[in-house]
């Protein structure tokens, strides 16, 4: 069975001073998920107070009304199985993501867990800020995830646009994260529907 196409918009890109009308705009542009980057500084980086942060956002997440949530395996390697629990209870679609030096083995028994991921995020830039350039090499990733799991869902992140967007497509990946291609364009409903499109003809639907 084919992976439908997600497209998320991710809200990096956004006017933070009217991030509820952003927010609006871009459903009303045809996005099926609004894609949202929580980052934390660390002024200690000792387990435990990580450990409690983590879980601490998902609890804060789930009340927001979050749909999803999705951790990154190079901070969560003690901890994965908890907080997949502890995101389903609270109602959330949980995924793993992973940064362009981690390899993709890394994300097998999460995947193959009695207790799954639903998603993998292939991060195709280094996480930090939107802008960047799209690292083609990470589509070996995509590929190998697709083959092994042809119904998971598959997450890019990172350069995603009209002139990316086939690498993606072709690679197997069927979720969108793109910020700036969309919240840059004078017609974010037409880049959303590029990026469809390829998802769907690469998938035959
Ligand atoms: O995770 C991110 C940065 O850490 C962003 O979601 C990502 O970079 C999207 O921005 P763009 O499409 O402009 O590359």
């Amino acid at each position: 069975m084919a992976v439908k196409a997600k497209i998320a918009p991710s809200m990096l890109s956004s006017d933070f001073a009217n991030l509820a009308t952003e927010a609006e705009r871009m459903l009303l542009c045809g996005a099926d998920w609004l894609h949202m980057d929580i980052m934390v500084i660390y002024l200690f980086s000792f387990e435990k107070f990580h450990l409690f942060v983590l879980f601490d956002y998902v609890e804060a997440l789930a009340k927001a009304g979050a749909s999803g949530f999705t951790f990154h395996i190079e901070v969560s390697k003690d901890n994965w199985r908890e907080l997949i629990q502890s995101i389903k209870t609270k109602g959330m679609r949980p995924g793993v993501s992973l940064k362009p030096g981690t390899p993709i083995e890394e994300v097998y028994a999460l995947v193959e867990d009695e207790n799954p991921v639903e998603m993998v995020l292939i991060m195709t830039v280094e996480p930090g800020f939107g802008g960047q350039k799209f690292m083609p090499e990470m589509m070996d990733k995509v590929r190998a995830l697709r083959k092994k799991y042809p119904s998971l869902d598959i997450e890019v992140d990172g350069g995603l646009g009209p002139s990316t967007i086939e690498m993606a497509a072709s690679a197997g990946a069927n979720c969108i994260v793109a910020g700036s291609s969309i919240f840059g364009a004078a017609e974010p409903a037409k880049v959303i529907a590029i990026l469809r499109e390829s998802v769907d003809k690469a998938q035959g639907s």
